[in-house]
């Protein structure tokens, strides 16, 4: 028997899993939440703007050092069996650290600087940023933006390294390295500086052929080259690769073989394909969490506007993976779940549900357009296919007969329009969609959530039966790692995991919805780039006016 150490990093907590890596069964999993969290709104009781959402990097070991032993013990196993370690995580979500690869934040005069923390992807600080780069690349736009979708998210590395550099130089200075949070683990893992080509390519503006697009750098900022050179370079691995092995430290810290193989880190989107078993073309995979990813894998590079992202060999060796996302699915539930007056907290208190539950059943029980609500799902910003952060959310039809229940089914129905549009992109630019998978912790929870993007996008949805596809993809990376299997196609077919069932479309909501998404459509190009679209913006800026930063 051997076994590989999986850990998905998501933007709460972090999963440690053992996984068999003969029939990736899930022997044991320890969930650790971070223990600082999300820092938001305020640090260290200072106020800190809205648009930023910092964590401490010293929490993903802390997850480790705790969940691994956790994981070990409950499992029983010989620990010698374990074979190698692989990890996923939350991307761009970028570490400032010093030259022992301690993050910023750790040294006391600097806990109160919110730039010397790392900033998780959905920090949206960088906007500005973002927003010069796009301006500066569309001048030449076939080469540097054609990769990314045309588009430049303020959630990417360069535009937050642009930030630190303008709001904060002296933190920029003291970072020797600046880094995505999966390559700062496995750096601290093995003692070595080094970099994903996944998290590089998506994140930084690198491709396999050209490497750092230095010459746009230069365009950019005449001593960006030089700071991309100090700070961001590091021994390149790719995906399918073993990045090294661990350090003897690590090996007694968490109880684990001596010089166990460690894979290089994954988007954690990106290994849900993994643990799926999604390695072909035209199989269109939605990892569903607190955001959502939709990545598909072609041979052929399209230049597809819209997306987040286009790189080779950064899942599948061999294969273009591309990246399309929505930045609020799971937290856009989570926020109406808040809202819920204080009778559903009580109901679903007595009858020991939780407030999910309570305002999924009452939302199953409505028809189709029952509410007359259509919402726009942008309440953290619009990542595909307008790229605008600065985007907010919508809700129109308001009535005073209007309940939670619908609006909370319109954020469902809103979310699914978005997916809706991602896909219609893809498909544009010759990208069929054959199969559409859904995978990632949401599409366990809510049956509903699943029926409404069947019927919205009018395909049948095929569900992983695991919630954890993202962890078993980067089980099955370490299991790589370590050599378990003859190559990497069969290790992924011996631990990928099972398919629960597949939802087929009802062709009377199908109609249905193709009338409320003309509404969703309408509303998503007025706000999005027609003549609505300074009203968000006037709002945020009336309300940023009001921060004290
Ligand atoms: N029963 C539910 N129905 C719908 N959404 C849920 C439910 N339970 C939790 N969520 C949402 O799911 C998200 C967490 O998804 P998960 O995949 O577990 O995490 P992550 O995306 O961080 O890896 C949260 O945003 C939460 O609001
Ligand atoms: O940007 C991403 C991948 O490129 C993901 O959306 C981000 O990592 C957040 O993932 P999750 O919803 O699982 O927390």
């Amino acid at each position: 028997m051997t076994y590989s150490i999986g850990v998905d990093f998501g933007t709460g907590s972090g999963r440690v899993m053992i996984v068999d890596t003969n029939n990736g069964d899930i022997l044991a999993m320890s969930v650790i939440d971070y223990r600082s969290g999300t820092i938001e709104q305020n640090l260290n009781g200072n106020p800190i703007p809205s648009s930023f959402a910092l964590q401490d990097a010293t929490d993903y070991i802390d997850v480790l050092k705790r969940g691994v032993p956790d994981a070990l013990k409950e499992a029983n196993i010989n620990p010698n069996e374990i074979i190698g370690l692989g990890i996923d995580f939350t991307a761009s979500t970028v570490v400032f650290a010093d030259k022992d690869f301690t993050p910023l934040n750790e040294k006391e005069e600097n806990k109160n600087n919110p730039h010397a923390y790392t900033k998780l992807w959905k920090h949206h600080g960088a906007e500005e940023e973002a927003k010069y780069i796009f301006n500066t690349a569309v001048k030449d736009k076939d080469r540097w933006l054609g990769y990314y979708g045309f588009n430049v998210s303020s959630e990417w590395l360069i535009p937050k390294l642009l930030e630190v550099k303008n709001h904060a130089p002296d933190m920029l200075e003291q970072a020797t390295y600046i880094m995505e949070a999966g390559d700062w683990v496995i750096s601290n893992l093995i003692n070595e500086n080094v970099r994903s080509n996944c998290g590089r390519g998506f994140k930084t503006f690198w491709n396999e052929d050209e490497g750092f697009f230095y010459d746009f750098y230069e365009k950019l900022d005449s001593e960006l080259p030089d700071i991309v050179q100090d700070k961001l370079e590091g021994r390149l691995v790719k995906i399918g690769e073993q990045a090294g092995v661990l350090t003897d430290a690590f090996s007694e810290m968490l109880g684990l073989p001596e010089k166990l193989p460690v894979a290089p880190a994954i988007i954690d989107a990106h290994s849900g394909l993994l643990g799926i078993g999604s390695k072909k073309k035209n199989q269109l995979t939605m990892v569903m969490g607190t955001s959502t990813c939709h990545i598909m894998l072609h041979e052929k590079h399209v230049k597809i506007p819209g997306i987040s992202g286009s790189v080779k060999d950064s899942i599948i060796p061999g294969l273009y993976a591309y990246e399309a996302g929505q930045s609020a699915v799971g937290d856009l539930f989570g926020y109406a779940v808040k809202q819920s007056p204080k009778e559903y907290t009580e109901e679903a208190e007595e009858r020991g549900i939780s407030i999910y539950e309570l305002l999924e059943e009452k939302a199953s029980q409505k028809e189709v357009g029952e509410s007359g609500l259509v919402a726009l799902d942008w309440h953290n910003g619009n990542r595909s296919v307008l790229s605008d952060s600065n985007l907010s959310g919508l809700l129109i039809g308001l009535t005073l007969h209007t309940k939670p229940e619908d609006i909370y089914r319109a954020y469902m129905e809103a979310t699914a329009f978005g997916t809706k549009i991602i896909m219609a992109s893809y498909e544009d630019w010759g990208m069929e969609v054959d199969d559409v998978f859904a995978s990632g912790g949401l599409p366990q929870k809510s049956d509903l959530l699943i029926q409404i993007y069947a019927d919205v996008l009018n395909r049948p949805i095929t569900v992983s039966a695991s919630d954890y596809a993202s962890g078993v993809g980067a089980a099955i990376l370490g299991a790589v790692a370590g050599d378990a299997h003859e190559d990497m196609d069969t290790t992924i077919s011996k631990m990928k995991q099972p398919f629960l069932k597949t939802v087929e479309p009802i062709p009377e909501n199908v109609e249905k919805y193709e009338k409320l998404f003309k509404i969703y459509n309408k509303l998503h190009d007025e706000f999005g780039f027609k003549h609505s679209y300074h009203v968000m913006k006037e709002l945020k800026e009336i309300q940023e006016n009001q921060e004290t930063v």
